[in-house]
């Protein structure tokens, strides 16, 4: 291929400082060493944990930085070593690598890996802690392994799933992220059985997907509880099938759901990132075996409380990354599940930009009809 083991010059929207607004720049994308992969990013969608990075909010947030990980591409060329993918594979880059060799892969317990997590964590590649993007010679970091929010990226190949070539990439690259995520706390974190009272606060797209994991699941009643009333309308094409607003009660939201559900829900998760509505999800359990999942991700200094006689009484409090899914084993089985139209996609996205509109995609974001936003990285 023409571009490889070159320089690759292309166009990515660059966070120079938390909260000014993103440049298209001229990026330097350098080959893939040992152990990556250059992939060309064709589709990404924006999530809600860009804007909290961006935000400054992020502990692990550095400028200047190319942020993006929900995505889709093609792998435009490989490092020495990379066995499992090759130039023209279809793939989508995974935030949540899966090396199968580390402690955490072989635990058999957890999706996470920490074959790379180090690295990722502070914008570089492994192999020699730098960066592959640069502006004339200015290192940008790379953000959680991923950074899409370029034409070309550079990632490590245990970050890497490769899926059906038949797939449209400008709805697979939901599947890098909000999508499963929901679904996975369903399913893997929580394991809802059928027949579960569940209530799911926050109605975002990782909200919804968790009513569609739960409804999947067969739960009985599917509460979704969201200070934006608009939001229950689309919640119903998803599974909820009550819906609560806290500003319509002066009682505090968690006795709202006990006295609804005779002592609490079986299942609860919080899919917003506040702290408060944490400890509301938690205490609206019921006594002796509900259990709740913290999906939401809260802001550096932000801490969670309850009173620990809540756990005394039986109640369980958990959180889930990437949904507990092995993202290179399970993402492409997720592609396949959405082909067979097992799950949905499709129906999460609800605007298309361009890479050059993706300040406009972050203003969007923030308005309530707004759940997923792909941006067209080549046109
Ligand atoms: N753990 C993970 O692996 C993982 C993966 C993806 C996203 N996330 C996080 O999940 C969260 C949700 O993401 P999203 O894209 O669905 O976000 P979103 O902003 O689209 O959805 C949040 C919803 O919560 C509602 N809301 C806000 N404050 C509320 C309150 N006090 N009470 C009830 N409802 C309230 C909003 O109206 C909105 O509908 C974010 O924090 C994101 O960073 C976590
Ligand atoms: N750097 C952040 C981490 C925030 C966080 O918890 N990220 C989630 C994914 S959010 C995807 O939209 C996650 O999977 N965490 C596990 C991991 O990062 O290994 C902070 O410190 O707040
Ligand atoms: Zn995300
Ligand atoms: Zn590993």
């Amino acid at each position: 291929m023409a571009t490889q083991g070159q320089v690759i010059t292309c166009k990515a929207a660059v966070a120079w400082e938390a909260n000014k607004p993103l440049v298209i720049e001229d990026v330097q994308v350098a080959p893939p060493q040992a152990g990556e992969v250059r992939i060309k990013i064709l589709f990404t969608a924006l999530c809600h944990t860009d804007a909290y990075t961006w935000s400054g909010k992020d502990p692990e947030g550095l400028f200047p930085c190319i942020l993006g990980h929900e995505a889709a591409g093609i792998v435009e060329s490989v490092g020495e070593g990379v066995t499992e993918v090759q130039p023209g594979d279809h793939v989508i880059p995974c935030y949540q690598a899966e090396c199968r060799e580390c402690k955490f892969c072989k635990s058999g317990k957890t999706n996470l890996c920490g074959k790379v997590r180090a690295a990722t964590g502070v914008g570089v590649m492994m192999n020699d802690k730098k960066s592959r993007f640069s502006i004339n010679g200015k290192p940008i970091y790379h953000f959680m392994g991923t950074s899409t929010f370029s034409q070309y990226t550079v990632v490590h190949d245990v970050s890497v799933a490769k899926v059906d070539p038949q797939a449209p990439l400008e709805k697979i690259c939901l599947l890098g992220c909000g999508v499963p995520t929901g679904l996975g706390a369903v399913w893997n974190t929580a394991k809802v059985e059928a027949g579960s009272i569940v209530a799911v606060f926050g109605l975002g797209t990782v909200g919804l997907a968790v009513a569609e994991g739960a409804k999947a699941a067969g739960a009985s009643r599917i509460i979704g509880v969201d200070i934006d009333s608009k939001k229950y309308d689309t919640a119903k094409n998803f599974g909820v099938t009550e819906f609560v607003n806290p500003k319509d009660h002066d009682k505090p939201i968690q006795q709202v759901l006990v006295d609804l559900t005779d002592g609490g829900v079986d299942y609860s998760f919080e899919c917003i990132g506040n702290v408060s509505v944490m400890r509301a999800a938690l205490e609206c359990c019921h006594k002796g075996w509900g259990t709740s999942v913290i999906v939401g991700v809260a802001a550096s200094g932000q801490e969670i409380s309850t009173r620990p006689f809540q756990l005394v009484t039986g109640r369980v409090w958990k959180g889930t990354a990437f949904g507990g899914f092995k993202s290179r084993s399970q993402v492409p089985w997720l592609v396949d599940k959405y082909m067979k139209k097992e799950i949905k996609v499709d129906e999460y996205i609800t605007h298309e930009l361009t890479l050059g509109e993706i300040n406009k995609a972050f203003d969007l974001m923030h308005e309530g009809g707004c759940l997923r936003c792909v941006l067209s990285m080549h046109e």
